[in-house]
């Protein structure tokens, strides 16, 4: 009798967490360590070369750095041939359109942006924007921790992408808005022609609301997340999934099936 030809096993992705000591990082190493299936295979805070990631004969790395820190970091993950995974903020289009250039030089390799690991923020930008072209205005308020380095935060960014897109694509025009004097930038900031309003307040964690509004009723989408641990599902997912998907990705979304 002939063995059966079986296909070697994938090996498992070997995961190097950059920012290992941030409050991100924290968990995700123990998150990874805790995943069946992924092995970790470095931890590396800020004053460790980046090299080392090599040295550990890590496949894939994690950046849940700072915005100033996670393109070098990238790049040279892609360099490598790494695979990798993005949690950190303010990879807006100008740094994703670098990066796909980058990719184009290295087919292989996958890299995913998720500008929010939490499933449940993934679906509530996703709802956002289905809603968004059935009322006449819409604007967005993030709420985070006072710790946190940009704003606005790139979910805010992400949603208000997904919506002002759907409108364009749909001809819905601005929201309504009669302002005329905004000296101190009162009405936020405008994101793909959304009014997007950030608050840093002690005792939040991660928080978003998108207002919706039509004659005589408001719709709001809200999602919180009060606890990192909300993003390591979709940090694990991600990290299983990269691999197969060559090139970039960006939003989470782009590994769910939302139908
Ligand atoms: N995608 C998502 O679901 C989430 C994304 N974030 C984002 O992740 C990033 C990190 O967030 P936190 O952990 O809360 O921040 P944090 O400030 O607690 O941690 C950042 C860590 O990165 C380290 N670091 C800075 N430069 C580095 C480098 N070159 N190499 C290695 N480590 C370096 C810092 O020393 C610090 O320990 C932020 O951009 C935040 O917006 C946060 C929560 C969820
Ligand atoms: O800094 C944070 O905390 C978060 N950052 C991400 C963002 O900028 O959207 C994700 C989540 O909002 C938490």
């Amino acid at each position: 009798m002939t063995d059966t030809p079986h296909a070697a096993p994938e090996a498992a992705p070997r995961v190097a967490v950059l920012g290992a000591n941030g409050k991100m990082g924290r968990r995700a190493v123990e998150a990874v360590r805790a995943a069946e299936g992924l092995e970790l295979a470095a931890e590396l805070g800020s004053r460790d070369p980046l090299t080392a990631v090599v040295d550990a004969g890590a496949t894939h790395v994690l950046d849940l750095t700072v915005p100033d820190a996670s393109p070098d970091n990238v790049a040279f993950a892609v360099e490598n041939g790494l695979h990798a995974v993005v949690g950190t903020s303010g990879w807006g289009p100008e740094r994703r359109v670098a990066l796909e250039a980058r990719l184009a030089e290295h087919p292989g390799v996958g890299v995913l942006i998720a500008p929010n690991f939490s499933v449940g923020s993934v679906l509530a930008s996703a709802f956002a924007a289905k809603a968004a072209r059935w009322f006449e205005s819409v604007e967005l308020i993030e709420l985070h921790h006072p710790a946190k380095l940009d704003a606005p935060s790139g979910t805010a960014v992400r949603t208000a992408e997904l919506i002002g897109d759907a409108r364009a694509a749909a001809g819905v025009g601005p929201s309504p808005d009669a302002t005329e004097r905004d000296p101190d930038g009162a009405r936020g900031a405008v994101v793909n022609g959304v009014h997007v309003h950030a608050v840093r307040l002690r005792g939040l964690e991660a928080h978003q609301e998108v207002l919706l509004g039509g004659p005589g009723e408001q719709l709001v989408v809200r999602h919180d997340a009060f606890d990192r641990g909300a993003y390591m599902p979709g940090v694990v997912l991600g990290l299983r999934t990269v691999a197969s998907r060559p090139g970039l990705t960006y939003g989470l979304d782009g590994y769910l099936d939302l139908g």
